[in-house]
């Protein structure tokens, strides 16, 4: 016996942290940093954590015949990284796999070394068959019951396939600065494997593992980790030098930093968020692009913002805040936090900031409306209530504004919807109208 391996020592504190509440992201990171491990472990570690995120409900679903009573949530989760491994990677063999449980579930509940042996020898001959599909793809019931509802059962089977896949990593190059074959050599040069977007004139894809941070592209700021579909709403928005634009609900400044790289920093944005830690984020991300000092930021409730800057702007972005339920893939947590009544509390948000966002345009201005959910209350049921109130504000239709024929195919009465996995792509909605 070999002991469970520091990827899986880690791999365990994780979604032990991810139980009490830390967001994947952070306790991955946290753990990266005390758990001191070698480029493989960290790899194998977040790959079980991620694939037992993805693969909970099926996971528990192969576990459920075996079980008697309550299991300590530790020792449940030892289980499921040992299924997963089994059921999703075939790089180790499976007594090998139930080795290293036993012997990880010696050093937290010495009590449970017995019962997780026996599951686990018995367990992978006997993986659950003919589960509906909610259970296959570990999907909350009502999610699935939606969408199959909206889209039919194989739209929806492949919408959660893709939720459940590793999601593919696209750079934003400035290409006013370099080229993307500039990018894309250097990128091959460290090993990466790396392609042209077919879609978007600005993206390359990656695919693979890399050091992001350690590429002299992304240290030079010629580079930026953003999903082709989000680098769209740039495109729709259109921004043009000597403008004045806000960028309403900014974040970490990943549209902000875009417009300005469109504009070559000649546009006046400004950059409005709640958050003070997102727009920290966000001054750190267009200083390492170059536009520290050319954007305005303002921390503050975007309704109060346009309350105090009635028609300023020319162009208004509102990338508002929603369910994410478009990019699940990439939040592999978030799919058990969100309830179907959530949705409506994000629409009476979405309405009112989206109102705002018409207060702020000039007449004959530009706004921006797109959300990374494309369920109907977060985008359409928005659009409808806002343009009903609001007679003087017209539809435009995005299809001239993007860069590809291949999305005429997605643009619905005027507006981009992007499927998840829709040319690979995040799902995303979005919308443009004039003031
Ligand atoms: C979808 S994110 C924006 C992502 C950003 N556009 C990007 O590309 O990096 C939505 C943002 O809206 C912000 N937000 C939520 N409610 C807000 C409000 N009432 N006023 C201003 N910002 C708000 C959140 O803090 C969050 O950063």
């Amino acid at each position: 016996m070999t002991g469970p391996g520091p990827a899986r020592i880690e791999a365990l504190n994780v979604l032990t942290l991810i139980r009490g509440g830390e967001p994947v992201g952070e306790a991955l990171a946290q753990r990266t940093r005390l758990g001191q491990l070698s480029p493989a472990d960290r790899s194998l570690m977040t790959q079980i954590v991620y694939g037992v995120l993805r693969n909970q409900r099926y996971l528990d679903a192969w576990l459920a015949p075996f079980l008697r009573g309550e299991l300590e949530p530790v020792v449940r989760d030892i289980l499921r990284m040992a299924l997963f491994q089994m059921g999703f990677l075939d790089r180790v063999p499976a007594y090998a796999i139930v080795d290293a449980a036993v012997e990880q579930t010696k050093s937290v509940s010495p009590r449970a070394t017995g019962m997780v042996n026996a599951i686990l020898r018995r367990a992978p001959t006997k993986k659950p068959q003919n589960l509906p599909l909610a259970v296959e793809f570990s999907h909350p019931d009502w999610l699935v019951h939606r969408w199959q509802n909206r889209f039919g059962t194989e739209k929806t089977r492949r919408i959660l396939m893709v939720n459940n896949e590793v999601p593919p990593l696209s750079l934003r190059v400035n290409v006013l600065k370099t080229s993307r074959e500039a990018v894309l050599e250097e990128l091959h040069q460290e090993g990466v494997r790396a392609e042209l977007s077919r879609y978007v004139p600005e993206a390359i894809r990656v695919s693979g593992s890399f050091w992001l941070e350690d590429l002299p592209a992304f240290q030079s700021g010629l580079i930026t980790v953003q999903d082709e579909s989000s680098m769209l709403v740039t495109w729709v928005l259109d921004p043009q030098a000597d403008e004045r634009i806000v960028d309403l609900t900014a974040g970490l400044g990943g549209k902000t930093g875009h417009i300005l790289e469109r504009t070559q920093g000649q546009a006046k944005v400004t950059a409005v968020d709640l958050s003070r830690t997102r727009l920290k984020l966000l001054q750190e991300n267009l200083t390492r692009l170059g536009f520290s000092h050319h954007v305005t930021v303002m921390e503050m409730d975007a309704r109060y913002f346009a309350a105090n800057n009635i028609h300023v702007f020319d162009r208004v972005l509102l990338d508002a805040p929603c369910s994410n339920l478009g990019v699940l893939r990439r939040r592999s947590d978030a799919r058990w936090k969100k309830q179907e009544n959530d949705l409506q509390e994000h629409q009476n948000l979405q309405q009112e900031l989206l109102t705002a966002a018409i207060t702020l345009a000039k007449p004959g201005g530009v706004v921006v409306y797109s959300t990374c959910s494309v369920e109907p209350e977060e985008t359409i049921m928005v659009l409808d209530q806002v343009l009903a109130t609001h007679p003087g504000v017209h539809h435009e239709n995005v299809r001239e504004y993007l860069p590809d024929p291949i999305f005429e195919e997605f643009v619905v009465d005027g507006n981009l919807i992007l499927l998840p996995g829709d040319l690979g792509m995040d799902g995303f909605f979005i919308a443009r109208l004039r003031t």
